[in-house]
């Protein structure tokens, strides 16, 4: 039996070994409480809407991958801490009001560029996915993809985000931290897709997004998107081009609701210059409003010699000068930024050409996917986009 309705091609799902246990998990999500209620994601796109308007600005970051150890509340709190706290700098900075959006309580899946990865040792091992996939470990077994890692995602999302809802007490909506991941895994997103009073509404995020990979106009994840009233975002890369974007503006924001729809910029600092100001004119002209926000990460990955992904942090502070530039020359509002990010003092991304050329090593690299700025480095991503937009 399927409970989806969405029979549009999928693209990037795990290889399941065994469709009757996926089956299973979908209908054990299904039976279980949302994890999100239709309030809070009212209070997000009320919030969000001003953003499209040119009236405050939107801070989304956090891990690129998030881990299940790590659903325990002092490590939530450290990472909601760090957040508001670079959320804080931008809204004194700018004057003006601050929607946080983690990237928590559900960045539990990745899409990948290949299947498997070839260790050094020469074996090849199916892609890590995610937790809620399959096992980081260099182990082929504990790389099958197990469906009950869906429901493992479920409950940490929902330990997530009893540690969230308490630091929300006192708050107002506007500076909440709200919880938002990619829309990919579609047998764990599509049996928390709940009915509410205004329609149907993704209970598994307050915020969710399409990634790159997997934005067809005419694909399952697109569906998904159009199919719920969440505020949700679309990741677009260097290879979109304008008639793409306005069909997606024009399918996810039929009725142009401002907030309702994200164009997440992730162009690379090489090509954004190039690329974006003929899809912002576009949009200005034949769709909209929309949100712009620059993610200046996945469009700058890089690896060094020595094999190792990263990220060369003059190039992530370009494209972010450069994405506020094209918006504001086009009178568009540049409303802030997707990053991914850590409270821990990690070398991930890179300051200078010393590591990236090999000179220098990594000597904490944690993250179990793509390279993420430590506070410092996000500092000086908000304060390039604080001084371009001045
Ligand atoms: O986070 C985004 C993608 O999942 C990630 O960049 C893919 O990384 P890969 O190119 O190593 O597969
Ligand atoms: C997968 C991601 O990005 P993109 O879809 O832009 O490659 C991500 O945000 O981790
Ligand atoms: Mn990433």
């Amino acid at each position: 039996m399927t409970l989806s309705l969405n029979t549009a091609a999928a693209a990037q799902q795990p290889d399941w070994p065994d469709g009757e246990l996926v089956e299973r998990a979908r209908r054990t999500l299904s039976d279980l409480p949302g994890l999100t209620t239709e309030d809070e994601i009212d209070s997000l796109r009320e919030v969000l809407a001003a953003a499209a308007l040119g009236e405050a600005l939107v801070l989304q970051g956090g891990d690129c991958a998030e881990r299940f150890a790590d659903a325990e509340p002092g490590t939530v709190r450290r990472k909601l801490d760090h957040l508001q706290g670079v959320a804080s700098v931008l809204r004194s900075g700018a004057e003006l009001p601050v929607v946080p959006i983690g990237r928590i309580a559900g960045q539990y899946a990745k899409p990948r560029s290949t299947s498997h990865e070839e260790l050094p040792d020469g074996r090849s091992l199916p892609s890590y996915r995610g937790d809620a996939v399959n096992d980081i470990a260099a182990d082929p077994v504990l790389r099958i993809p197990d469906p009950d890692r869906l429901l493992t995602a479920y409950h940490s999302a929902r330990a997530v985000l009893d540690t969230m809802r308490s630091s929300w007490i006192g708050r107002p909506a506007a500076e909440r931290v709200y919880a938002a991941h990619e829309l990919l895994l579609l047998p764990y997103e599509e049996p928390l897709v709940r009915s509410g009073s205004m329609g149907k509404f993704a209970a598994s995020a307050h915020f969710g997004w399409v990634g790159e990979r997997t934005r067809d106009v005419g694909g399952a994840h697109v569906r998904l998107a159009e199919s719920v009233q969440n505020p949700i975002g679309v990741k677009i890369g260097p290879a979109v081009t304008p008639v793409e974007v306005v069909e997606l503006v024009h399918k996810l924001n039929p009725d142009r609701i401002p907030g309702r729809l994200t164009l997440i910029v992730r162009m690379g600092a090489s090509e954004v210059g190039r690329r974006l100001p003929l899809l912002v004119e576009e949009v200005a002209r034949h769709a909209g409003p929309v949100i712009w926000l620059s993610d200046p990460m996945h469009g700058n990955t890089s690896r060094t010699s020595g094999g190792v992904k990263t990220r060369f942090l003059p190039a992530v502070l370009e494209e972010v000068t450069t994405f506020v530039r094209v918006l504001r020359e086009r009178g568009q509002w540049p409303a802030g930024l997707h990053l991914e990010l850590t409270p821990d003092p990690v070398t991930e991304c890179v300051d200078g050409p010393e590591e990236f050329e090999g000179r220098l090593a990594f000597p904490d690299y944690r993250s179990v996917c793509d390279p993420r700025l430590n506070p410092a480095q996000a500092a000086q991503v908000v304060d390039a986009f604080l001084l371009a937009a001045r």
